[in-house]
């Protein structure tokens, strides 16, 4: 797992930090670890420029300039605000033979020092203007400027870094925006820092939580799935949620609903009824997609609150939420609910956009409904209603497709069913939904029933990590 802090946590645990190491210390580690970076991906070739701002993180460009000098390099800086550009970084520069430009000239590097953890808003138009001016790469450092520190948010011209340097920790930026490739310079903030804001699960974490049948399990042990989903108007929401479910555990998946023949032609394996009460036990419900928002639909959003098991709720029972508040009357508090909108079924249940703020807006509901909220799209939140977030960025849109949230929520159910914690049921089924979205598309557009085909080959993908 890797843990991002916001703004707020990273500034009060350096501050601290700073006060008890020799000053200007920490900004020399921050900007040996930029240079030694850029004279890797200069691989031999010798001119760089910097962008220097106002703050600190031209502060780190300016020193990262002078050990680039040390080392035979070309470098140029432009001082975006020269009257207030790091006192001590400049004199460094300078001394070492650094050349301050008013126009950068062709580099092979670009160092993005603009702007770090006191960004607010998009790139100001003097520094747009150098920025759009560059052709070489950018090695951005601390963040991308122009990029919003906590929200991930570019709302005008930002940096497009192919590779980021940040300092003591990871901040939501890394998780919630494209950084390029980000690494880390330790300098012994951790301990000085409270738990993690926001949580990204690393392969090994999902392995860890996918479930694998011991020796003495059979179909029962594992876990049944339920599916509620699918009308005779939406039968296929039912086949690709079913499917989805028996493809992500080895546990045994029943259906319920209008379009049994169908998931039945499809899915043998399942266990099949039009009733949702004959449709026998199960450990763990999944309801909603294409069941419609009618009476009908309504009694099988009831009978599944009330069932005692934990309940993923997508597409139309979040609409049937949104219509209905009075339904959630039929959960008893205890029983676990993860809820899956994506942003208009969000506004339709919260009753306002979900702005900007991703991260915030999913705490939000989740607190208001006291379930996992995920909010899906390229960078899907998934909050719980205690506090943690854990955010999945893909790596590729290709699961953009209609269908596709029929088949997550099948593997939400089938984690549930198998008992995996809520909040790592859904961030495990959005990180496997995504890879296997990854690798049916292969650099083509692919339909959600080919995604959902690829769900064994993501599960080996991220069991292949374990020993
Ligand atoms: N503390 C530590 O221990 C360490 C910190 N380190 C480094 O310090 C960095 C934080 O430095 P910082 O706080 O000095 O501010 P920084 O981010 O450089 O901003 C400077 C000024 O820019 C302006 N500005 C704002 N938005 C803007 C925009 N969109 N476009 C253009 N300009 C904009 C705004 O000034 P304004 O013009 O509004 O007065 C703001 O005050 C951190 O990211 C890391 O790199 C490392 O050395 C390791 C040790
Ligand atoms: N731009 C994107 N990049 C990657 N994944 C995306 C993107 N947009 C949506 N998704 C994912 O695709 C799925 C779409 O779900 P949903 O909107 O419910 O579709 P449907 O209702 O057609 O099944 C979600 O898992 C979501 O996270
Ligand atoms: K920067």
């Amino acid at each position: 797992m890797r843990g991002l802090w916001n703004t707020e946590h990273v500034k009060a645990a350096e501050a601290r930090l700073l006060a008890r190491t020799p000053e200007g210390s920490l900004m020399r580690r921050a900007a040996f670890g930029v240079a030694t970076v850029a004279l890797e991906l200069l691989a031999g070739r010798r001119r760089v420029g910097l962008l220097v701002g106002s703050g600190d993180n031209g502060g780190d460009a300016l020193w990262a300039g002078y050990y680039l000098r040390r080392r035979g390099v070309a470098v140029f800086a432009v001082l975006l605000s020269p009257e207030r550009a790091h006192a001590e970084g400049l004199a460094a520069f300078r001394k070492a033979g650094g050349r301050v430009v008013d126009k950068l000239p062709e580099v092979d590097l670009a160092v993005d020092g603009v702007v770090g953890l006191s960004a607010r808003g998009p790139l100001r138009p003097e520094a747009a203007e150098h920025v759009a001016g560059v052709t070489a790469p950018f090695l951005a450092v601390d963040l991308p400027s122009g990029v919003d520190p906590d929200t991930g948010v570019t709302g005008g011209p930002f940096v497009e870094a192919a590779t980021t340097v940040t300092f003591g920790c990871l901040k939501p930026v890394h998780a919630l925006a494209d950084c390029g490739d980000v690494r880390l310079v330790e300098f012994g903030l951790r301990p000085e820092l409270p738990g993690p804001d926001l949580m990204e699960l690393e392969r090994e974490d999902i392995a860890f939580a996918w479930p694998v049948p011991g020796a003495g399990d059979d179909k029962y042990t594992q876990g049944v799935t339920g599916i509620a989903a699918g009308s005779a108007t939406y039968p296929g929401a039912a086949v690709l949620a079913t499917g989805a479910s028996v493809l992500a555990t080895s546990g045994m998946v029943r259906y319920a609903g209008q379009a049994a023949d169908a998931v039945r032609a499809r899915w043998p394996e399942s266990i099949c009824t039009g009733s949702i009460t004959d449709a026998g036990r199960v450990q763990a419900w999944s309801v909603g997609p294409g069941l419609g928002t009618g009476l009908s639909a309504e009694n099988v959003l009831k009978y599944v609150l009330e069932a005692g098991v934990p309940v993923c709720a997508d597409a139309d029972a979040i609409t049937m939420f949104a219509n209905n508040p009075d339904l959630w009357d039929a959960r008893d508090p205890d029983t676990a609910v993860v809820l899956t909108p994506h942003d208009r079924e969000y506004a339709r249940l919260m009753g306002e956009d979900v702005g900007d703020d991703r991260v915030a807006a999913a705490r939000r509901a989740a607190a208001r409904f006291n379930a996992v909220v995920l909010l899906k799209g390229n960078t899907t939140i998934i909050a719980d209603p205690g506090g943690a977030v854990a955010v999945n960025r893909s790596r590729s849109s290709w699961p953009a497709t209609a269908g596709s949230g029929d088949v997550l929520s099948g593997v939400i159910g089938s984690l549930l069913a198998a008992g995996v914690y809520p909040l790592l049921a859904a961030a495990s089924a959005a990180h496997v939904h995504s890879l296997a979205g990854e690798l049916a598309a292969n650099g083509a557009p692919i339909p959600a029933s080919s995604l959902m085909a690829a769900i064994p080959d993501a599960i080996r993908s991220v069991r292949a990590v374990t020993p």
